[in-house]
């Protein structure tokens, strides 16, 4: 199935499920704090793991404390899509397994 670029009000729409997460207009971001820098690096390796599985992958960067997720789809030119939304989505789903704060 085609990935078609979803409409301004559509991500707006999909993110009022996603809370933490905020859109430019042309990706999806959130960041994540955690108690120490371990959990951060560890979180980010399942993000990893999730990105390989799904075939899409974020800007994803690790701070002390801190994990970042900025993404688009590439192959549509760069804009947000359902695949955006998936990927924020299982990220959330694991973020608490990793004490990533509210
Ligand atoms: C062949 C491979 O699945 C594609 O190049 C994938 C890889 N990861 C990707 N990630 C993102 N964010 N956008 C893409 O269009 C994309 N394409």
């Amino acid at each position: 199935m085609a990935v078609e670029p979803l409409s301004q009000k559509d991500v707006e729409q999909r993110l009022q499920e996603l809370p933490g997460w905020t859109t430019d207009g042309d990706r999806i971001s959130r960041t994540y704090s955690f108690e120490g820098h371990f959990p951060a690096a560890a979180m980010v390796i399942h993000i990893a793991q999730i990105q390989e599985e799904l075939g899409h992958h974020s800007d994803l960067t690790l701070g002390y404390n801190t994990v970042g997720l900025s993404v688009n789809t590439h192959s549509v030119g760069g804009k947000v899509t359902g695949l955006d939304v998936e990927l924020a989505r299982r990220v959330e789903a694991i973020a608490p397994l990793h004490g990533a704060r509210p």
